[in-house]
């Protein structure tokens, strides 16, 4: 298919690695429910939960070219729908006496579609990642995108505007971040209105395990020490920052490539657990939470890595099981 516009659109395929339990089932197949009964989807959760992941996921399974979108504090209408930003010159060369020549030419600005429109117009799937970061402003274009699927495309600075049919195949995928983040903006009611919401928590054990590994090229057993290590420290609460699954690959990575083992007697590995962790859970300066973090995590590190801890940490917090 050609298209006239600047977009990238990309052709949605789930990662190699991507690590399929019940849970990511289970989440993965309610999206999907709510999509084929037509409604947008809005993975919502704290950093890590696996939003952006998932949502790319639910776009393979679509089959839909892919249009991805980053909210952004900066934009405008605009940056969703396009605007009137390039120049079409038409010259007229006139030589009909060849002794006389005459030229013509004719500026006028050209409207240039931007990502929405192109996802609206062409039915393909649209992620809009943490959309919150954007202004809501920017983002009253899709009111009408996702309730009356008419997008409204101004088309002359005096206020004339043009609809567009949205089509059928167009779906909405939409990410965000807690409103307590920083940078983030509080979602409209009506908009939040118009879509599913999916709240999405950490994963439970055997997903974090299972991405640990198959993602880091570390043994099933050592991501399991790893991920024990982290899922600890998350239920202990001595932290700022809730550490994340982030923190599990960096340290199942970095000990593959340092050579370290994941063993509670190689000070090379209890190192890279606490540089890690205490820069995940904690504030630039933040030394008293820094202190009981690196205390909290050696007795952790001391549990799951003496060659004896099995199954399932004890439950203490919230984290999730
Ligand atoms: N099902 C999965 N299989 C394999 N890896 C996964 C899976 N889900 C998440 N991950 C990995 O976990 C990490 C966090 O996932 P992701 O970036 O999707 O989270 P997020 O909730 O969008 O985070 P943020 O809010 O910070 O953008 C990434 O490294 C990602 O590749």
């Amino acid at each position: 298919m050609s298209i006239a516009h600047p977009t990238t659109v990309l052709e949605p395929r789930s990662m190699s690695d991507f690590v399929e339990t019940e849970y990511v089932k289970d989440v993965a197949a309610r999206a999907m429910g709510y999509i084929n009964a037509g409604f947008p989807v809005h993975l919502r959760g704290i950093s890590g939960t696996g939003k952006t992941t998932l949502a790319i996921h639910i776009a393979a399974k679509l089959g839909r070219p892919l249009i991805l979108i980053h909210g952004d504090e900066e934009f405008s209408t605009s940056n969703l729908i396009g605007s009137e930003n390039g120049y079409s010159i038409s010259k007229v060369r006139d030589n009909f006496i060849h002794s006389v020549l005459k030229t013509e030419e004719n500026m006028s600005k050209q409207w240039v579609d931007n990502r929405l429109t192109v996802a609206c117009k062409y039915g393909f799937t649209l992620i809009y990642d943490e959309f919150t970061r954007s202004r809501p402003e920017a983002n009253n274009v899709l009111l009408s995108v996702l309730q009356e699927r008419m997008l409204d495309i101004p088309t002359t600075g005096n206020g004339d505007s043009n609809y567009v049919k949205v089509h059928p195949d167009f779906t909405a995928i939409f990410t965000s971040n807690p409103e307590e983040y920083a940078g983030v903006h509080r979602s409209q009611d009506a908009l939040r209105d118009r879509m599913v919401t999916l709240d999405l928590d950490y994963f439970d054990e055997e997903t974090e395990v299972g991405i640990v590994h198959s993602r880091s090229g570390v043994s099933y057993e050592d991501s399991k020490k790893i991920v024990g290590i982290v899922r600890g420290l998350r239920d202990s609460e001595v932290f700022e920052f809730a550490p994340t699954i982030r923190g599990c690959q960096m340290i199942a990575k970095t000990a593959r490539v340092l050579g370290a083992s994941v063993d509670k007697n190689d000070s090379a590995f209890r190192q890279i657990c606490v540089d890690i962790l205490s820069s995940e859970t904690t504030r630039i300066g933040s030394r008293a939470t820094k202190e009981k973090v690196t205390k909290e995590l050696f007795k952790l590190i001391d549990h799951h890595c003496n060659g004896k801890a099995k199954g399932k940490p004890k439950a203490k917090g919230n984290g999730r099981r």
